[in-house]
C-alpha cells in the first residue's frame, strides 16, 4: 500500500496573544513536475448539477476557489451543502458540468491519487473512525489513508509530524488516548489534525463546531481562525449553518439554497442580512463585532 504523505518543512510560529503554537507548511507548491499548474484554481466548479433519484441536489452551480481563499459556505438544512463538498472532495461525480479540482478534472483522473491532496473532517468520517483507536494513529495513518491503524509502517517523520500536529491543535496530551474517550470537541481537534496530515492543498471541514458547548465552539473557532490567516495553510471550505461559526480570516462566502448559488464572492460583500435572508427566508438582523457575526431573526 503507496504512503501517500508528501513531505514538508515545518515552520512553527508563536503568536503572543495565544499560548500554543501553530504550524505552517513551507511547500513549494508550484515547480516543475508538480502537477498543479498556477494557472489552476484549487477547485473551479463549471455549469455542475448533482440529480439523485429525479431531485435535483445542485443546480447548474459554478465556483471558483483560489488558493489563497478561505471560504465559508452557507445554508438551511437539505441546502445541497454537504453535495457540494462531496464533489470537491472528489468522492461523487457531476451528473452535469465540469469539475476542476487541483488542476484535474473529475473523470479525466484517478480519484485515489486526487483524494490524498484534499484534507476534509466530516460527522460521517468520524463515524468510520474505531472508538478503540489511539489517538496518535488515528492522525498518522492518514498517511496511508486509512481508518483504523493495521501493518503500515510509519517512520520517525510521520510520528513527528502527528505529535505536532496534535499540539498545535492543543491536544498534544491525548496522544495516547483512544478516540472512543474524548469529548465532541477534542473529537474534532484530532480530526482536523488528520485532515492536515498529508499536507492537503484543500482543506474541507463540513460542519466542525457542530455539537459543540459555547466554550468548544470559541475555542475552535479560534483554531480555525489562526489556520484562515496562515498563509501557508491550504485553500479551505468551512461548511456551517451558523454566522457565528465564522472564524475571523475567511476571505469568501457562497450562500446556498435549494441547490442553487443565492449569492458568492468576498466576505464582507456577501455576507449582508438581504442575502442571509433569501437564502434561510427569514427576517434577520445582522451584526459584526471584532470579526465575527451573529444573526437573529426579527
Ligand atoms: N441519494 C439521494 N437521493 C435523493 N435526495 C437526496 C439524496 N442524497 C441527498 N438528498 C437530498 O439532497 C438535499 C441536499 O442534501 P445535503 O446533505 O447536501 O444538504 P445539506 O445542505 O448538507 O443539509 P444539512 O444542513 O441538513 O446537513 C437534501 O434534501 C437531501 O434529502
Amino acid at each position: 500500500m503507496p504512503k501517500l504523505v508528501k513531505r514538508a518543512v515545518m515552520v512553527v510560529i508563536v503568536a503572543s496573544r495565544r499560548p500554543a503554537p501553530v504550524p505552517v507548511w513551507r511547500e513549494e507548491r508550484v515547480g516543475p513536475g508538480d502537477r498543479f499548474s498556477p494557472m489552476a484554481a484549487v477547485v473551479d466548479l463549471a455549469d455542475v448539477s448533482i440529480v439523485r433519484g429525479g431531485a435535483t441536489l445542485i443546480d447548474n452551480l459554478s465556483w471558483r476557489v483560489e488558493e489563497a481563499d478561505r471560504w465559508v459556505v452557507i445554508g438551511p438544512n437539505g441546502a445541497g451543502k454537504t453535495t457540494l463538498l462531496q464533489i470537491v472532495a472528489a468522492q461523487i461525480h457531476p451528473s452535469s458540468g465540469v469539475a476542476g479540482l487541483l488542476g484535474e478534472v473529475l473523470g479525466t483522473v484517478d480519484v485515489f491519487e486526487l483524494r490524498p491532496r484534499i484534507g476534509i473532517t466530516s460527522a460521517a468520517l468520524a463515524e468510520r473512525i474505531p472508538r478503540s483507536e489511539r489517538v496518535h494513529d488515528v492522525v498518522v495513518s492518514a498517511s496511508y489513508a486509512v481508518i483504523g491503524r493495521w501493518r503500515e509502517s510509519y517512520d520517525e517523520l510521520d510520528h513527528a509530524r502527528a505529535d505536532e500536529l496534535l499540539a498545535s491543535l492543543g491536544i498534544g496530551n491525548l496522544a495516547d488516548r483512544t478516540f472512543g474517550t474524548l469529548s465532541e470537541g477534542e473529537r474534532k481537534r484530532v480530526q482536523i489534525a488528520r485532515a492536515l496530515m498529508t499536507d492537503p492543498e484543500l482543506l474541507l471541514l463540513d460542519e466542525p463546531a457542530a455539537g459543540l458547548d459555547l466554550s468548544g465552539r470559541e475555542t475552535l473557532v479560534r483554531t480555525l481562525g489562526d489556520l484562515a490567516r496562515d498563509p501557508y495553510a491550504p485553500a479551505s471550505v468551512l461548511v456551517t449553518h451558523h454566522v457565528e461559526e465564522i472564524p475571523v480570516g475567511i476571505t469568501h462566502a457562497l450562500l446556498l439554497r435549494d441547490g442553487k448559488v443565492v449569492a458568492e464572492g468576498p466576505l464582507e460583500e456577501t455576507l449582508t442580512a438581504e442575502n442571509l435572508e433569501a437564502t434561510f427566508d427569514l427576517r434577520l438582523a445582522l451584526t459584526r463585532n471584532g470579526g465575527r457575526w451573529a444573526a437573529r431573526a426579527v
